[in-house]
């Protein structure tokens, strides 16, 4: 299965590489056709006409490849053409020709006549495929096919989109005048940045695997370098890869644990948290660590709240600030860490200690007040974008948009190029919070987390995830494991635990996630 994304021209060009290669258009359509056609065989909610609705482009041409498919499983078909017939490509005139002989009946909606009998047609469907439009959107809908999108929202019947919901700009996820509503959004060969950016995700539905027509990997890898992504300007790291984070990514990131392991071998997590009205915070955070599986878990936070954090935690070492040992030259216990995690309610005068942390040679993750306090402050600034040693950022959208020293509407406008503005400002791994995560890396890898729910947003769930993360690293530091998957394995257990019924606190997501990775270490011995 493919989890490349792609934009709209990226996709263009790697179709037009493939056809150049051997496989024609009419074949790739028409393997886009039966995909959409099993599809349906699987989400029609029972036997009946499937009414195909088809617009002017290649997008048609898939919905007439497959009515023809439709028709070899019996299924009773009607297209309802919103262009005239003779308007249509070379390809798509060969499909709907093969579709008639098939048995499917064509009905012409491209004049106001016979149009006005859109809805009647559509009443008899006991499904809807919306082939309307994919790609190859370049202005808003109007007139007809306005009306057109109108109807089919209105006539409340499944709908399934092919390659995206019309109407929806597939690299913004902007509606175009008014898109589909669709229940099912079938990607043709490679998934596309609308279904996840803006309001995509309101209007695509469930999104099915992407269809594999013929598109090689690597045509669809090499297309990220042939045609820049509509996110590259010149304050941001250009986009090298995209990906969305898939269970096999987690499940890599946990494999089986030996018989004879012991806590030593699962990672040394440090973490500098807490303040005066703050003390949960550090300890959620030792929590994330410990549920993603850290085998030692120490917090350092200031002086007037050690008592409170140290008594709250019974799973780790606590340690207060001015006692100083742990942060000896040469001997201090911070060298055993294998990973430090700074911010969780630390509150913002700790600048001396964080400029010490940045020097330490040792995977970092700044989150929550460690974030803030760069966004104010210069020279640590410089500091951090000079880091040696791994650095990550997790901001959420207003922590973002205090480092980019913008609005939230600018940084939740545009998450893909905020992300990589952030990149290039901080030259470091960028973990941009929000709905659908973006994880982008200095050479500009950019990972999407699909997975997540609203439950999420909930005090400490971030303070979860820090830790998590920082588990992580220290995972990366001693195994030289890959960064970009352990933090997008995190990132999407994370969101897959908040998906879960049966926790409202983020102590209780900490358990669902120790849950779900035991799960996973465990499956891996069967
Ligand atoms: N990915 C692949 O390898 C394959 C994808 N396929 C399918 O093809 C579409 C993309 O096809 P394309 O023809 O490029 O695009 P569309 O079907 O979306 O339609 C483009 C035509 O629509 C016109 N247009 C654009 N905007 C409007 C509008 N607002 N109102 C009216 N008409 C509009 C546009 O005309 P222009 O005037 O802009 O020139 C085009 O005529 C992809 O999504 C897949 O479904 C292939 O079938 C297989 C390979
Ligand atoms: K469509």
């Amino acid at each position: 299965m493919s989890v490349r994304i792609l934009s709209a021209d990226q996709m263009r060009w790697a179709d037009m590489t493939t056809t150049e290669a051997g496989i024609s258009g009419f074949e790739l359509m028409d393997r886009a056709g039966r995909a959409v056609a099993d599809a349906v065989l699987d989400y029609m909610p029972d036997f009946g006409r499937v009414v195909i609705v088809i617009g002017p482009g290649n997008n048609g041409g898939d919905g007439f490849a497959a009515a023809r498919y439709l028709r070899s499983r019996r299924i009773p078909v009607t297209l309802v053409m919103l262009v005239p017939l003779d308007t249509l490509g070379g390809d798509t005139l060969m499909h709907a020709e093969l579709a008639r002989e098939a048995g499917a009946k064509l009905r012409d909606a491209s004049s106001d006549r016979c149009f006005a009998e859109l809805n009647r047609w559509l009443l008899r469907a006991v499904m809807v495929v919306d082939a309307m439009f994919g790609t190859g959107l370049t202005r808003p809908l109007s007139g007809r096919l306005a009306k057109a999108v109108a109807q089919i929202n209105q006539a409340d019947r499944p709908v399934l989109s092919i390659d995206i919901a019309s109407g929806l700009n597939a690299d913004s996820g902007e509606v175009m005048g008014d898109a589909v509503k669709a229940d099912f959004t079938l990607p043709v060969a490679a998934y596309k940045w609308g279904y996840w950016m803006g309001v995509g995700p309101e209007f695509s539905g469930r999104l099915l695997p992407a269809s594999a027509i013929g598109v090689e990997d690597e045509t669809l890898c090499r297309a990220w370098a042939a045609v820049p992504d509509p996110s590259v300007s010149k304050g941001s790291t250009v986009l090298r890869s995209a990906c969305f984070i898939h269970s096999d990514m987690i499940g890599q990131a946990w494999p089986k644990r030996h018989r004879l392991s012991h806590k030593g071998n699962f990672g040394r997590v440090w973490i500098f948290g807490g303040s005066a009205g703050f003390t949960g915070a550090p300890r959620l955070a030792s929590l994330g660590a410990l549920a993603a599986g850290a085998g030692l878990v120490s917090v350092v936070c200031p002086d007037d709240v050690y008592p409170v954090v140290a008594s709250g935690s019974l799973e780790t070492m606590v340690h207060s600030q001015s006692s100083g040992a742990w942060m000896r030259e040469g001997d201090g216990l911070i060298d055993q860490a294998d990973a430090i995690v700074a911010g969780p309610g630390w509150g913002c005068a700790q600048t001396t200690l964080l400029a010490r942390l940045l020097d330490v040679d040792r995977p970092l993750l700044l989150d929550a007040d460690a974030l803030n306090m760069i966004a104010a402050d210069a020279a640590l600034q410089s500091r951090v974008s000079e880091r040696d040693s791994l650095t990550v950022l997790t901001p959420h959208p207003g922590e973002a948009a205090r480092l980019l020293s913008c609005t939230v509407d600018d940084i939740q406008s545009d998450r893909k190029k905020a992300v990589l503005k952030l990149c290039k400002r901080y030259a470091c791994w960028v973990v941009l919070k929000g709905n659908e995560t973006l994880i982008a890396s200095p050479q500009g890898d950019v990972m999407l987390n699909p997975s997540g729910s609203p439950q999420l947003a909930v005090a400490g769930s971030g303070d979860v995830l820090a830790g998590m993360l920082g588990r992580q690293l220290a995972v990366c530091y001693r195994n030289d494991t890959d960064v970009g998957m352990m933090l997008g394995a995190g990132v999407g257990l994370h969101g897959e635990a908040g998906e879960q019924n049966g926790w409202y606190l983020a102590g209780e997501l900490a358990g669902m996630v120790a849950g779900l990775r035991q799960g996973i270490e465990r499956k891996h011995g069967d």
